[in-house]
């Protein structure tokens, strides 16, 4: 078994709570993706699993040992850094040679190891260059090169590919994954971009401000937003936010928006009572979700909420087209329609939602209100 384990880190930076109780597991085989904004913690808590950073709190581990205590020299994970570390005295060959003459491997089983690396990912040619002759892909793949010939516990990757241009992205993702397939052991991915994080991960880490805001495969994440800060992170177009305050009406909850009415459905009644009459709920509307009159038939037979808009403005992105609405006096919305469609601006359209993809969020905690975690608009 070769697994890591994050148990209950916390660190502080004198008053600032960098990492606050974070824990998370990585299975052989798996590769874990830590995503969030700037300053958010995942370096600090890369530094601590590296063993560069002490916890204050918690503890990790590795294959069923606590390594917590263990210098980064004692911990066997290798890592790619996001300023690369190669050593520029060195030739790409001693750079990738590096860890192993460390470790004491045999001359002739380190130069097998580069060679058969070094073939993969087409450094070939390289191997007598020194960094500063290589471009940025390929002082990339040297990082990743010397990664690859270590037997490792662990693999990690810090932001190791947001200084190279889409085409030598694209390759080092794969790259990457290429690691994994071959390696089989645990790796974290640390990113800020969720393109980045949805392309590679078998499960994404959302964290900000210090905490973990969610673990889960990609599909969960984006389907079912454990509070508002995952579902604005993960929504682009921005997501619409919108406040409503429920009302009682006989035996059922109505939430009234400036835009809109909404009818809850029996199951949401229990949640909504503990929330208090004339509640704020805040709303939350991705832009794909709305759709325009001329697209009603791909609803079905599904619930809707229909409102009347005014086109602001409209342009296309990528074979969609982007639609700034105005749907009340003080509402804009922005909805995404997927055909290429003519609107003019300050044209009256009707738009439908089904409010079984919105996100409904308590209005103080900002998490999601969910009673059953299933359609229940639908069902009534
Ligand atoms: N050595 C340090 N001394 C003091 N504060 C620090 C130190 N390292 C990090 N911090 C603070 O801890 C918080 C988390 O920083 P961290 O670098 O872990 O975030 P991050 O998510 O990795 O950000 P980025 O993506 O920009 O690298 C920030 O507020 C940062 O200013």
């Amino acid at each position: 078994m070769s697994k890591l384990e994050v148990r209950n880190i916390s660190k502080w930076y004198n008053e600032k709570l960098a990492v606050e109780n974070m824990s998370f597991t990585v299975d052989d085989d798996e590769l874990f993706v830590l995503l969030g904004p700037s300053e958010s913690g995942k370096t600090t808590l890369f530094r601590i699993i590296c063993g560069f950073e002490n916890p204050d709190e918690g503890s990790i581990w590795l294959n069923g040992y606590d390594v917590t205590k263990h210098e980064a020299a004692q911990r066997n994970i290798a890592v790619v850094f996001q300023d690369y570390g190669l050593n520029p005295r060195l030739t790409v060959y001693n750079n990738i040679a590096q860890s192993l003459r460390f470790r004491r491997f045999p001359k002739s089983e380190i130069e097998m190891r580069i060679v058969m690396v070094a073939e993969m990912l087409g450094l070939k040619d390289k191997l007598q260059v020194q960094p500063k002759n290589l471009s940025g892909g390929e002082i990339q793949r040297v990082a990743i090169a010397r990664v690859m010939v270590k037997d490792a516990d662990l693999y990690l990757f810090d932001e190791p590919i947001s200084q190279l241009d889409p085409g030598t992205r694209r390759r080092t993702r794969q790259e990457i994954l290429m690691v994994q397939r071959i390696k089989k052991k645990p790796g974290i991915y640390i990113t800020q971009d969720q393109f980045e994080a949805f392309s590679m991960a078998n499960r994404i880490g959302l964290v900000a401000d210090g905490r973990i805001q969610q673990i889960g495969s990609p599909d969960e994440l984006v389907q079912t937003p454990a509070n508002l800060f995952v579902a604005r992170f993960l929504s682009d177009p921005p997501l619409n936010i919108i406040e409503g305050y429920i009302q009682l009406v006989g035996t059922r909850y109505h939430l009234r928006s400036e835009c809109m009415t909404i009818s809850f459905p029996p199951p949401w009644t229990p949640l909504l009572s503990r929330l208090g009459p004339q509640s704020k709920i805040i709303m939350g509307i991705r832009a794909n979700i709305i759709v325009p009159e001329w697209s009603f038939s791909a609803l079905g037979a599904a619930p809707r909420v229909m409102m009347r808009a005014q086109v602001i403005h409209s342009g296309p992105l990528m074979g969609r087209r982007t639609v700034l609405l105005r749907v009340s006096q003080n509402v804009e919305i922005t909805a995404e329609f997927k055909d290429n469609i003519s609107i003019q601006n300050g044209q009256i359209i009707t738009v439908a939602i089904n409010p079984d993809q919105m996100f409904f969020f308590h209005p103080h905690t900002e998490e999601l209100l969910n009673p059953t975690h299933t359609s229940v608009f639908s069902m009534h």
